[in-house]
């Protein structure tokens, strides 16, 4: 029996995921827990109660699409991350040494799915490493706090600020080396020579199969013309990125979206990667074979400036 494969058909249908918090307990432990709760270890689509460990990302179980979470013990008690497989990337991508010298920034944080999960990459194993999560909401805010009491977070600094007003070379920032700027789905590196720091701003959300994990922002629900509404997002975006260059100590950028527009994916890495604050780091794409080596597709090939990229 091997609990490390993809259910069938999962093109057709998607599953439901939740990660493990390992800051609260093993993948062993929950898998434990759940077989003597009457699941088992097999192809959710074929089984109501069958779950898989998925084959991409550590410590994330997929379950039947009509398994539902909200109630269940683990969850409550922050055992479990309700947590979409796209959205797990980012973390994954970005993996911060667990060390006591690393340091990272999320630079949008709430509601705290990618800080928890960063958390738990630094922390896991009882080393820690510090963690800024910047969210500028001053109600998305206080969700961000309320979820990282409940994933048990020791390592996060939360601060309720704009993370463009942050200034890069304040000296309580100066060791950061990751970042995250996100924006879910396509996950991308910019090895940004310096840190490590997370980048997930606002997008369109185009690309959501799932909103279990998601909050929607309202800023980005207006009815305007949608091409400008997309222009205005991907200038924002690019504004964030460039920021996080900026950042002396920073090695890593992992910028990721929701959307499947590539005004908001492709067109923004390629105009950052073309920016001064890029050839001053310097920051590069990193290569398929630096970043999930076992994942298929990069990006569409007619909208990257070198299609040999996504290779
Ligand atoms: C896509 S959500 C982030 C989701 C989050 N990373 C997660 O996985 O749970 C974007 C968040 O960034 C916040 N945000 C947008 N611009 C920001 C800025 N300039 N500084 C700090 N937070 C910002 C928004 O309020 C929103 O909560």
């Amino acid at each position: 029996m091997t609990l490390f494969s993809s259910p069938r058909n999962s093109t057709a249908r998607i599953p439901r995921h939740v990660r493990v918090n390992t800051l609260a307990w093993s993948t062993e432990e929950a898998v434990k827990s759940l077989i003597s709760r009457g699941f088992t270890a097999s192809d959710p689509f074929e089984s109501p109660k069958g779950f898989l460990i998925d084959e991409h990302i550590p410590n994330l179980l997929s379950f039947s699409p009509q398994t539902t979470f909200h109630e269940d013990p683990f969850y409550k008690a922050g055992k479990f991350i309700l947590q979409d497989k796209a959205s797990c990337f980012p973390a994954v991508v970005l993996a911060p040494p667990a060390r006591d010298d690393s340091f990272v920034i999320d630079a949008t944080s709430a509601p705290g799915n990618k800080t928890s999960h960063l958390s738990a990459l630094m922390g896991g194993k009882g080393k820690v490493g510090y963690l800024f999560a910047f969210e500028r909401d001053k109600k998305r805010f206080i969700t961000l706090t309320a979820m990282l009491s409940r994933a048990g977070c020791k390592n996060v600094e939360p601060v309720n600020v704009d993370f463009l007003t942050v200034d890069p070379l304040d000296p309580k920032y100066s060791r950061v080396t990751h970042m995250l700027v996100i924006h879910h789905i396509p996950a991308r590196k910019l090895k940004f020579i310096g840190a490590f720091s997370l980048l997930d701003p606002s997008c369109s959300g185009s690309g959501i199969v799932n909103r279990l994990d998601y909050l929607l922002e309202t800023e980005i629900e207006d009815d305007g013309d949608q091409e400008d509404r997309l222009k205005r997002l991907a200038a924002f975006q690019i504004l964030m990125i460039k920021h996080a260059m900026r950042f002396p100590g920073v090695q890593k950028i992992v910028y990721s979206t929701c959307s499947v527009h590539a005004i908001e994916n492709e067109h923004v890495v390629r105009e950052t990667l073309n920016s001064d604050e890029a050839r001053a780091a310097p920051f590069s794409l990193a290569s398929p074979k630096e970043v999930l080596p076992q994942w298929p597709r990069r990006g569409l090939p007619d909208e990257l400036e070198d299609p040999s990229e996504a290779l």
